[in-house]
């Protein structure tokens, strides 16, 4: 068995080029469908999503983490309101009694009065959000021969990210250094294991290690950050878009071996399909718990949310 996730370069599909054509997206698709058959992850290079707009994302991140607690709350996101700060402790993954040291900022609408008010900010994750929504309806047209779907078709379940109707959002995520001395908690892990609840997500790693994903064996193998790459994983509604053959790995993130001075920054663009898109009953082996009734993507996600956040 494979022992690190593979590196594919998607420059034929890159955002260098208007129109990529057919032929470039079936190539490229079918390296992503072995991948995420086996993984259910993969690295992209080649990609071309801007590297300054990734920095600069990553420099927003830092200002908006660094402000006093009063301040960032009064972004505070809700349940169903999917736009906003989470402290601490917020969102629990994997098990009540571990306490994830992490807190994020989903933007969910870039309209630029829910954003920080400042250009220089809002700017980059605007351009981000832009760019990451043209790759992902690449790649999605990339697996759309795979899925059985016309081109067309998934991209118009995709017209509306970030918009009306559609869960898609991007999650700046930072972890604070954690103080294992002097910590109250018993139990403390940087992000709990789970799987993504969406479609597609992509992943941008600052050069601070601790995401790992579980392998098909169970074994728990690291996703090091490769500079200039972008991280791909299926989540739950692409694992049962394709009747189960795509893979919605667990995976979470670890301190790694400087978790105690440093920082983590990382940035995850969650796609997912219009929230009105029909997303099961599919077949046996899918992994729809339905029982024949038909659940949109909003089903899904809501559930999900609740599973997921307190209020
Ligand atoms: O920070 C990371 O590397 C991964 C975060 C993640 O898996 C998530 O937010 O769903
Ligand atoms: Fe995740």
């Amino acid at each position: 068995m494979e022992s690190s996730i593979p590196v594919l370069d998607v420059s034929a599909i890159s955002l260098i080029h208007v129109d990529p054509g057919k032929s470039h997206y079936d190539k490229v698709g079918a390296q992503l469908k072995d991948a995420f058959q086996t993984w259910g992850f993969a690295y992209l290079k080649g990609h071309g999503i801007s590297s300054k707009i990734v920095l600069d994302c990553m420099q927003t991140a830092r200002t908006f983490f660094d402000l006093p607690m009063e301040h960032k709350e009064t972004f505070s996101r809700g349940v169903e309101r999917i736009h906003g700060y989470s402290a601490i402790g917020r969102e629990v993954l994997e098990n009540k009694d571990i306490v994830e040291f992490k807190e994020s900022f989903d933007v969910h609408s870039l309209d630029k009065r829910q954003l920080l008010g400042q250009k220089e900010f809002d700017g980059p994750i605007q351009a981000l959000s832009h760019q990451t929504v043209i790759l992902a309806q690449r790649l999605l047209q990339c697996l759309a021969k795979d899925l059985g779907i016309q081109p067309k078709d998934m991209l118009q379940s995709h017209s509306n990210m970030f918009g009306q109707g559609n869960a898609t959002s991007l999650r700046l995520l930072h972890y604070p250094p954690i103080d294992l001395k002097n910590s109250k908690h018993q139990s403390i892990t940087r992000c709990g294991e789970h799987s993504d609840y969406g479609g597609l997500t992509l992943l941008f790693q600052d050069n601070h290690s601790g995401l790992e994903v579980r392998r098909l064996d169970g074994q728990w193998i690291p996703v090091p950050p490769i500079p200039g790459t972008i991280v791909v994983n299926i989540g739950e509604i692409l694992q049962l878009w394709s009747g189960g053959r795509y893979r919605a790995t667990p995976h979470r993130v670890r301190g790694g071996l400087d978790s105690e001075s440093t920082s983590r920054y990382s940035i995850a663009t969650f796609i997912h399909p219009n929230n009105d898109t029909i997303i099961g009953p599919f077949g046996s082996d899918g992994m729809s718990e339905t029982n024949g009734a038909s659940k949109t993507a909003l089903d899904h996600v809501e559930q999900r949310f609740k599973d997921t956040y307190t209020p």
